[in-house]
């Protein structure tokens, strides 16, 4: 399959409506090749080599780059994007606002962005490290994820991801059930694994994550009982589970509520993030309406995660 990358010359205010725009378009690879990273990586906190490249980061403003699979939709997926990406002009500076498209073979593609991608510390005890980087730990409690995120999203780094992976630490049990909803790579159900779930059943509508979430199962050393099966969210789905992640837009969360209530054990818990801050409300509402007991809400560069629990007696 070929792919059509595109490249949006923006500024940093305009990351994340731009973003949001991209993932709702099924867009995959997301990378922001912003200068203030180049600052960052020499502040690095918890130690990890960055080796960046300057010619790779604009002067000004930022690139945001992503790639869409190239079929009969891609001119009209394309429209879209530019409509409301020139529509986000009346409340944010767009710089440039530039759009470049370029043709990209699969086998570039998948390695275009790996540089990019490097060792990551996400909570006190866990790293995320691309299969193809050296890494030694800081001490035997840390825990490694090993990953090859290839076409699905989720290297771990984004930060509905990292929101995901931290409460996931706080609110897993040793032995837990857990459901992991739209499993991308399978970065939360290896996570939860290495947290020490018993059962994980993971799900994504895109056969691409399926296979990605299962190769990433594969590469790492897990003694849960893991599942991962191609399905429309919670369609069908009759399970009792102790927790629930679900790292999706807010509007999608929403469509799914009811079904993770009836999915979950009483007393369980329902971790939600890729929520952007002006639908936090929205979740929040839809949460309290099915009888959920909001419990905890965190943030992260305007992403916001909910963790939610079913009451006991309900
Ligand atoms: C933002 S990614 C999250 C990936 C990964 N869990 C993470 O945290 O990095 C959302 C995932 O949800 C999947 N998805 C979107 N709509 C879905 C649906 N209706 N049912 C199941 N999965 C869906 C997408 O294919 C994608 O892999």
């Amino acid at each position: 399959m070929n792919w059509t990358e595109i490249c949006i010359h923006t500024t940093n205010e305009a990351i994340e409506s731009i973003s949001y725009i991209l993932q709702e378009t099924g867009a995959s690879g997301l990378v922001i090749e912003d200068p203030l990273d180049l600052v960052k990586a020499k502040e690095a906190q918890f130690g990890e080599i960055y080796e960046l490249d300057p010619q790779d980061y604009p002067d000004e403003g930022v690139r945001i780059k992503t790639y869409l699979p190239v079929n009969s939709h891609l001119k009209d997926t394309i429209n879209e994007i530019t409509k409301r990406i020139n529509a986000l002009a009346t409340f944010h500076d767009l710089g440039k606002n530039e759009i470049v498209l370029t043709d990209v073979h699969e086998e570039d593609w998948a390695t275009a962005w790996k540089k990019y991608y490097k060792p990551v510390q996400v909570t006190d005890t866990i790293t995320i490290k691309p299969i193809w980087e050296e890494y030694r730990p800081a001490n035997e409690h840390e825990v490694i994820i090993e990953m090859d995120p290839g076409m699905a999203f989720g290297t771990g780094t984004h930060p509905t991801t990292i929101l995901s992976i931290q409460a996931l630490e706080k609110y897993l049990k040793a032995k837990d059930k857990v459901i992991d909803v739209g499993s991308g790579s399978g970065i939360l159900t290896i996570a939860a694994a290495k947290l020490g779930a018993a059962k994980i059943h993971a799900f994504d509508l895109d056969e691409v994550a399926v296979k990605s979430s299962k190769a990433n199962i594969q590469l790492n050393d897990l003694a849960s009982e893991i599942t991962v099966e191609q399905n429309d969210l919670l369609k069908g789905i009759h399970l009792d589970a102790d927790v629930i992640v679900s790292n999706i837009l807010a509007e999608i969360i929403v469509k799914f509520i009811n079904d993770a209530w009836n999915n979950l054990k009483a007393g369980g818990y329902f971790i939600t993030s890729g929520i952007i801050k002006d639908k936090q409300e929205m979740v929040l509402g839809e949460l309290r309406r099915q009888g959920f007991e909001v419990i905890e809400q965190n943030e992260l560069e305007d992403w916001i995660s909910i963790i939610a629990r079913k009451p006991k007696q309900s």
